[in-house]
């Protein structure tokens, strides 16, 4: 991979001086063909190791007390704004303070028809636009509404076009600090350098102090690229196809992760007639020859048409040990009743953004879907594991079972996050059966696992930690005998 370095001699950029000063022992910003500009490693980094803390360049919080706030939840109620309101409401907190006069637009929010809200030192913002926006044609309808709502038709173009260029800045590099209902959003300048991949090699999480807390997952060597998740630890479990359709629909970019230049999709796995593992193409379609026998005789699907794949083509699938088969329709055909069931699931429920969600209302009960799914799909088929999900919280006693199974299938890396919280949640399965070694066993994986994420102060490694505690108090007390009650060896030196 060639890279052009960003180094803090280049006037440039002022986000890689920045970095270079702030951040420079640890990370440099260069510039990667089809990516813009990456973070990379400057020193190699173990597992669980802290990369970076960031602090805030702009934080911004939902408030309805303000009134130019107001104006645009009229312009939400009235359907004129095609993103949600807080991105509009960091874009106008992102203009320069009323009290900086050194231009016209920095004159922009005491000109407002409204009394001036908070905003930014002028330093501030030209850090925030050198931040990644899509090319900008000209301000959205949604931004020449906002402006005559809160200047009147006096604003002027270049005015509409900061405005718009602060919206895009906001919708492609901020974090959600959303809570109890409370919109609320942060950009940073190091952290909005990283691009995603999903198979990530650092994990991020924001502190008490709204800070960017950067670890390494896994061996990140000098040099390499620095990667985060874009998608949620359940996204990250989607098909390659579904995954890059979320990023592109949300993000704007068709993702070149390695994961995603895979050939083959292990979260399509099926199972061969051979009893082997059987994976799509990543790109559904690309690899047919020929067509089929559609009638796959599978009850309740009839005969198969094009139309009916889940992508409307049909598909070859390569077996692990017979090679590329195309007569394993009965899978895809499955796999083609489940998916409205798993689109309807509701740690996909961001997948409503890609396509209209098909959600029939009879919607089957898991239990009989799972004992379908696995007699046609593999362990590796993110329905498969969607379906488990689901069986394991509706049927208690069938939860140390199959969380355990997914548990096998989510040995790999980026699945780290998921793996931990389903150690967590083995754990509570073993405790409520009382098989507490077990479950401190579980909660210690989870535990160590959070701290190599987040580190150990983190809430979510705390709250494992304490359970692997209960689990271990749990165990001393079943061990210690009771004072109380004659211990078997007492009653029986009575008894003689
Ligand atoms: C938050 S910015 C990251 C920094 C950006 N590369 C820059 O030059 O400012 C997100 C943008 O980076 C690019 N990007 C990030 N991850 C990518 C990936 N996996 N594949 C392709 N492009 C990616 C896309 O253009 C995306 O909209």
């Amino acid at each position: 991979m060639s890279y052009i370095w960003l180094r803090k001699e280049m006037k440039s950029s002022l986000v890689a001086n920045h970095v270079a000063t702030y951040h420079g022992e640890a990370v440099a910003v260069a510039q990667i063909a089809g990516k813009g500009r990456v973070l990379l490693a400057n020193v190699d980094f173990e597992p669980g190791e802290r990369i970076l803390l960031e602090y805030p360049l702009i934080e911004v919080v939902a408030d309805d007390s303000i009134p130019a706030f107001q104006v645009l939840q009229r312009l939400e109620q009235d359907g004129q704004l095609e993103f949600s309101l807080i991105f509009y409401w960091a874009a106008l907190s992102s203009l320069t303070q009323p009290e900086d006069k050194s231009s016209r637009i920095g004159r922009m929010v005491a000109a407002a028809l409204v009394p001036p809200w908070r905003a930014v030192p002028k330093e501030t913002q030209v850090q925030a636009l050198e931040l990644h926006t899509p090319e900008l044609t000209g301000p959205s309808p949604s931004v020449l509404k906002i402006l005559e709502a809160l200047w009147g038709y006096a604003a002027e173009a270049p005015a509409a076009l900061l405005v718009e260029q602060l919206l895009q800045v906001w919708i492609y590099n901020s974090f959600d600090l959303s809570e109890d209902g409370k919109e609320a959003g942060v950009i940073f300048l190091a952290s909005a350098m990283m691009s995603h991949s999903c198979a990530p090699n650092a994990a991020w999480h924001l502190d008490e102090n709204n800070s960017y807390i950067l670890h390494a997952r896994s061996p990140i060597e000098q040099e390499q690229e620095i990667t985060i998740s874009y998608l949620s630890p359940d996204e990250l479990m989607l098909p390659s196809s579904l995954r890059r359709q979320l990023l592109e629909s949300t993000k704007g970019f068709r993702c070149s992760c390695s994961r995603c230049l895979e050939p083959l999709d292990v979260a399509r796995a099926f199972l061969c007639t051979c009893g082997a593992e059987a994976l799509a193409h990543a790109e559904p379609g690309l690899q047919a020859t020929s067509p089929v026998p559609w009638d796959t005789g599978f009850a309740n699907c009839g005969v198969l048409t094009r139309g009916e794949l889940p992508d409307g083509q049909w598909e070859e699938l390569v077996c692990n040990s017979c090679g590329p088969r195309s007569d394993l329709a009965r899978g895809l055909a499955l796999e083609a009743r489940l998916l409205p069931w798993a689109r309807s699931f509701p740690d996909f429920s961001t997948l409503a953004k890609v396509r209209e969600t098909a959600v029939s209302a009879d919607l089957e009960v898991p239990s009989k879907l799972l004992f379908q799914a696995e007699s046609l799909l593999g362990d590796r088929h993110w329905i498969l594991d969607a379906l488990r999900h689901a069986v394991a919280t509706a049927e208690p006693q069938r939860a140390v079972e199959l969380l355990s199974q997914r548990l096998e299938v989510h040995q790999e890396d980026y699945c780290m996050t998921l793996r931990a919280r389903l150690h967590v949640s083995l754990g509570k399965a073993l405790f409520s059966e009382g098989r507490f070694p077990a479950a401190e066993a579980s909660y210690r994986e989870a535990a160590e696992l959070l701290a190599l994420l987040f580190g150990d102060d983190h809430p979510e490694h705390l709250e494992a930690a304490s359970l692997k505690q209960a689990a271990e108090q749990k165990q001393a007390d079943v061990r210690k005998p009771d004072a109380k009650m004659p211990t078997p060896n007492r009653t029986a030196k009575k008894r003689r």
